[in-house]
């Protein structure tokens, strides 16, 4: 059975920060410190791109920042790896529609946060029925930080899925900032997704305070 509801994972997901050792100068543990002291809420290993760690290496980061969400009491969810996921005991996976099947995913991660990555009406309906419990929406804005991120959707999309009736906990992502935060949640995002506007901020703490301000509308 769940351990959670669509409450809580709304309220978990208001602040979702995103990070792979390619996505910082810095040391990554530091960087996902300094963002817990700032007020991020949820976090996800995405060891992804040209230079990311494989192997042991991987797995060493992954468990290293595992152990500071569990310190902060924030979830910790893992990006596109399920049987990392489920080595490590995360809280949750997200995968999106070029990984596997939502359905085979659901299966192997059984109660899980499962999150899944839709672009419009179609990829909603289809894993909702097959049991997302939150969608990753975007890019809304340009994004450097995934080269292969589709067209940007700007804020629409998200009072798209809303107005089609999707109740589900969603979060916004590509190119937000402590400016724009506050469109996603007006469109009715329940919370933003970031990767740079943390992760390659001199501060990453004072980064996730002024996200907080941004999206406290
Ligand atoms: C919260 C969140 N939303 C969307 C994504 C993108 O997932 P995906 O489309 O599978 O792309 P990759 O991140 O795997 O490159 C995400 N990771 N997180
Ligand atoms: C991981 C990811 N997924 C996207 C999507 O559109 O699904 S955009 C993106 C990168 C987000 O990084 P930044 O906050 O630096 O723009
Ligand atoms: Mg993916």
């Amino acid at each position: 059975m769940k351990t959670f509801n669509q409450d809580w994972l709304k309220n978990a997901l208001s602040l979702y920060f995103i990070m792979g050792s390619v996505n910082t100068k810095k040391k990554p543990s530091i960087v996902l410190e300094e963002a817990v002291q700032g007020g991020v809420t949820c976090f996800q290993f995405r060891e992804k791109g040209t230079g990311a760690l494989a192997g042991p290496e991987k797995y060493a980061l992954a468990e290293e920042l595992k152990f500071i969400c569990q310190k902060a009491g924030i979830p910790f969810i893992v990006n596109d790896d399920i049987e990392l996921a489920l080595a490590l005991h995360a809280d949750g996976v997200h995968i999106g529609q070029e990984d596997e099947p939502v359905r085979i995913v659901r299966e192997k991660v059984g109660d899980k946060i499962l999150g899944v990555s839709v672009h419009n009406f179609m990829e909603a309906q289809s894993a909702l029925q097959v049991g997302a419990d939150y969608f990753g929406v975007g890019p809304i804005y340009p994004t450097n930080s995934k080269a292969d991120a589709k067209e940007v959707q700007g804020v629409k999309i998200i009072r798209d899925l809303r107005s089609e009736g999707f109740t589900i906990p969603i979060v916004g992502i590509g190119g937000i900032t402590a400016n724009n935060a506050g469109e996603v949640i007006k469109a009715g995002a329940d919370g933003v997704s970031v990767i740079s506007a943390i992760s390659l901020e001199e501060s990453p703490k004072i980064a996730a305070e002024k996200l907080r301000e941004g999206i406290a509308i």
